[in-house]
């Protein structure tokens, strides 16, 4: 970690924890060719210019997994610098979408409730246990 990398401004992303029920919760694989591929992670990505947060969970949503995320709550806030980018990342929960998970970008996705996938992306881990909490 450099003095340069600390210094760069932060990448808003936002990342939707889709909530079922039972607790089960949804985990997408990053795919082939993104820095990190294969790890395990929430579904999100980054925030464009003139979109809020919100809009943008439900832009990466559809676009990724083809559902319609009705609400969501903004839950907590995580900043996390990997060697090829500066995020600040906003988890919010959602339990109310529209459709079915369908793999849009070729990616593996997995509802899970005992966290059994692996690797999951650095600054994801700790959520885990903060969402065993919930
Ligand atoms: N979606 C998501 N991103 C996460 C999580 N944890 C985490 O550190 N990230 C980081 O947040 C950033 C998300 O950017 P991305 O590359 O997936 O976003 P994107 O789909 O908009 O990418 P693009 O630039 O290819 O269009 C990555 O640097 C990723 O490593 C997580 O649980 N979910």
């Amino acid at each position: 970690m450099t003095e340069a990398h600390l210094s760069t401004q932060p990448v808003d992303v936002a990342v939707g924890i889709l909530m079922k029920p039972n607790g089960d919760v949804l985990l997408g694989q990053r795919p082939a060719g993104k820095p990190y591929a294969g790890y395990w992670e929430f579904p999100g990505g980054k925030v464009d210019p003139g979109e809020t947060i919100f809009q943008a969970l439900q832009r990466e949503f559809m676009e990724e997994l083809g559902i319609a995320v009705l609400s969501a709550e903004e839950w907590c806030g995580v900043e996390h610098v990997y060697e090829h980018a500066h995020v600040r990342l906003h988890f919010f929960i959602s339990r109310e979408w529209r459709g079915e998970p369908q793999s849009l970008e070729g990616q593996a996705f997995a509802w899970q409730g005992e966290f059994s996938v692996e690797p999951l992306l650095p600054a994801t881990i700790p959520l885990l246990q903060w969402i065993e909490r919930k």
